[in-house]
C-alpha cells in the first residue's frame, strides 16, 4: 500500500515536470523551504525523482528566516538525512511587515520580500530554477482569490520564466490536492513546523481555502474539473473583449 501511494504520488509529480518542461539536465533547483508540509513534501519527493530520473539535476533547499523564533532542527535533519543542503537567509521581513508598515497587506507584503530574499539567494547558490510547494488548492484557492479581489480569471502558472533575474519558477505539485499531500506527509513520516505567523488562519487565503473545502464537499470532482478546466480552458467560451473597459467599470 506504502509503496503503491508512493509510486502513484510520484507519478503525478513526474507527470507535472514532464507536461510542463520543468526540470531538465544540468538543472540546479533551489527549493524553497518553510519547514511545512507542503515544502517538506516537495523536497523528499524531488529527492526520490532525482535517484532514478533519466537526467541529472542538483536541489538545494534555502530557508528564509523572516525572523520569528522558530526551531529549524528538525528541518536541518531532514535536509542532511537526504544529503541536500539547507541554506538559512537571516531576514528581518517579521519586522517590518507587521511593526514597521502596520496597516498595509501583510501577506502580499511578506510575500513579496520573501521571493526576493530567496530569489537572491538562488542566484548566489547558482541555481536556474526555484520549486515552491504550491500545490492544486492554492491554484484553486488563488483562483477565486483573484476573481473575488481584482475581478480577473487568473492564477499562478505551474512553470514561469522570470525575465528579471533569468530564474525558472517550478511549482512540480501542482496536480495533487491538498488531501493527497497529508497522505503522503503521514505515509512518509514527514516532518513539519508549525507556521508562527499571528496572521495564519486568519487571512484571506484562508477564506477561501474553507469555500473551497466546502465545495468540494458538495461537488466531489471539483478539483479535478478545476484541472481540466485549467488546462482547456478556450478564450472563446468567454464574452469578447472590450478594449480599454477598466477592471469593474464597465
Ligand atoms: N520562509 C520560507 N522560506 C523559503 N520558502 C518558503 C518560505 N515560506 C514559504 N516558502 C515557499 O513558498 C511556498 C508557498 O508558501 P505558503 O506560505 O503559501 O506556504 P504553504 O502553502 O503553507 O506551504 P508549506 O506547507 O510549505 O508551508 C512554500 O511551499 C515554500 O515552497
Amino acid at each position: 500500500m506504502v509503496k503503491d501511494y508512493r509510486k502513484w504520488f510520484l507519478g503525478r509529480i513526474k507527470k507535472a515536470i514532464t507536461d510542463y518542461g520543468m526540470i531538465g539536465a544540468g538543472d540546479r533547483v533551489a527549493v524553497g523551504m518553510s519547514g511545512g508540509k507542503d515544502s517538506t513534501s516537495l523536497l523528499h519527493a524531488l529527492h526520490l525523482i532525482s535517484r532514478s530520473a533519466p537526467v541529472r539535476f542538483e536541489l538545494e533547499a534555502v530557508f528564509v528566516d523572516l525572523g520569528w523564533p522558530a526551531d529549524i532542527s528538525l528541518l536541518e535533519e531532514f535536509c542532511r538525512l537526504r544529503n541536500v543542503s539547507l541554506h538559512v537567509v537571516k531576514t528581518g521581513i517579521a519586522e517590518i511587515v507587521f511593526e514597521a508598515r502596520k496597516g498595509e497587506n501583510p501577506c502580499a507584503l511578506c510575500a513579496h520580500l520573501r521571493r526576493g530574499a530567496f530569489h537572491g539567494k538562488a542566484l548566489e547558490l547558482g541555481c536556474n530554477k526555484v520549486a515552491l510547494g504550491h500545490h492544486l488548492d492554492d491554484a484553486i484557492e488563488t483562483f477565486f482569490m483573484s476573481l473575488f479581489y481584482t475581478g480577473q480569471l487568473r492564477t499562478f502558472s505551474p512553470c514561469t520564466f522570470l525575465d528579471r533575474t533569468g530564474l525558472t519558477m517550478i511549482r512540480p505539485l501542482v496536480y495533487l490536492p491538498a488531501e493527497d499531500i497529508r497522505t503522503w506527509v503521514e505515509m512518509e513520516g514527514l516532518p513539519a513546523i508549525t507556521n508562527p505567523c499571528p496572521a495564519s488562519g486568519k487571512t484571506k487565503r484562508q477564506e477561501a481555502r474553507e469555500l473551497v473545502a466546502w465545495l468540494a464537499g458538495r461537488y466531489p470532482d471539483l478539483k479535478m474539473r478545476f484541472l481540466t478546466a485549467l488546462q482547456t480552458f478556450d478564450r472563446r467560451n468567454l464574452w469578447p473583449e472590450i478594449k480599454g473597459c477598466r477592471i469593474g467599470h464597465n
